[in-house]
């Protein structure tokens, strides 16, 4: 079914906690009722795309596309500040987050599904990756990148999918690299040394951003190609295309049972993520003093977290 999303309403009057951010080759759930498309603008200006509002079994379910309705983003172009924090201003707390990666290990196959668990940085900070600057500074956390109550979610989903052909990974380090090229033999083979699992240009600012907004996020990653490092094909374009639609049933499968399970916990401590509630909060109020602080930043703050400066 293609969402008519002129014909929505451009408005949703309920909190949506539970969001999903579609990558390459995941751009719209299919099954799920539209209700809403929202065109919000933030601080850091508009999201990727209209958030489309799904409801499943009486829960709002919020859907963004990274690279845009039409895939016109580059990763570097992927307005992650805005979505990040346009997703949190509609009552989101839990970011379930896609993506199309390449694999640096033999025993991830094309068209298996990893779960990471860690992340290596390599974008060059040309993405602008925090929301914390221009007079209100903040450092949060950021050992473990992902949430652990989540991924635990996505794996049991995955374990009850495994006679449809579902494979998954539960653990894994992606290497977020900048693009939009893909990488030399060289690269590809120094990532296999420093331990990659998988690799992909959208993990960061995006995970960041979303500790520093006191989400809970979980990227499930899908394999499409070898990168260039195996003796098989090098990766292109037309190859991870050509795995994702081959996939595409299971993906979105696993999306939707994942979500399935989250809308029964809608108002759960884990969807709700209380366990971040306050981490980026703290590590703001404790550093800039008063008379260091921006009023333009500080309204960004504000956006993010309203009555923060009044508490
Ligand atoms: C089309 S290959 C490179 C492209 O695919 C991945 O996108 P996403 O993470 O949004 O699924 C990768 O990160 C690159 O942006
Ligand atoms: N080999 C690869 N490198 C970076 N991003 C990717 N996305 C899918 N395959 C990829």
């Amino acid at each position: 079914m293609t969402v008519d999303i002129p014909s929505l309403p451009t408005t949703f009057d309920r909190p949506v906690h539970i969001a999903v951010i579609g990558g390459t080759g995941l751009t719209s759930l299919p099954g799920y009722h539209p209700v809403a498309a929202l065109h919000p603008t933030t601080p850091w200006g508009a999201p990727s795309s209209p958030i489309l509002i799904l409801e499943h079994a009486g829960v709002p379910v919020a859907f963004l596309a990274r690279h845009g309705l039409h895939h016109q983003l580059a990763p570097h172009e992927v307005p992650a500040r805005a979505n990040i924090a346009a997703l949190r201003a509609i009552g989101v707390r839990t970011v379930i987050a896609f993506s199309a990666v390449g694999s640096l290990q033999e025993e991830i196959k094309p068209m298996d599904f990893v779960v990471p668990d860690q992340i290596i940085d390599r974008t060059k900070g040309i993405r602008p990756f925090t929301f914390f600057e221009g007079g209100v500074v903040g450092h949060v956390g950021f050992a473990d990148p992902f949430d652990a109550g989540l991924a635990d979610i996505v794996k049991r989903c995955a374990a009850a999918m495994r006679g449809d052909g579902v494979v998954l990974h539960g653990k894994g380090t992606i290497v977020c690299m900048e693009g939009p090229q893909f990488s030399t033999r060289a690269e590809s083979n120094m990532y296999r040394a420093w331990g990659g699992s998988v690799i992909n240009m959208s993990a960061l600012p995006e995970a960041k951003l979303a500790r520093e907004a006191e989400l809970a996020y979980q990227m499930i990653c899908m394999a499409t190609d070898y990168d260039c490092w195996h003796t098989t094909e090098d990766v292109d374009v037309a190859m991870v295309m050509k795995y994702m639609a081959a996939n595409s049933e299971n993906a979105k499968h696993l999306v939707g049972a994942v979500l399935d399970e989250l809308c029964k916990l809608d108002n759960s401590d884990l969807v709700l993520a209380k366990h971040w509630a306050g981490s980026a909060q703290g590590a703001v109020k404790f550093m800039t003093k008063p008379a260091g602080r921006d009023p333009e930043a500080m309204k960004r703050v504000e956006y993010l977290f309203p009555g923060f400066w009044n508490e």
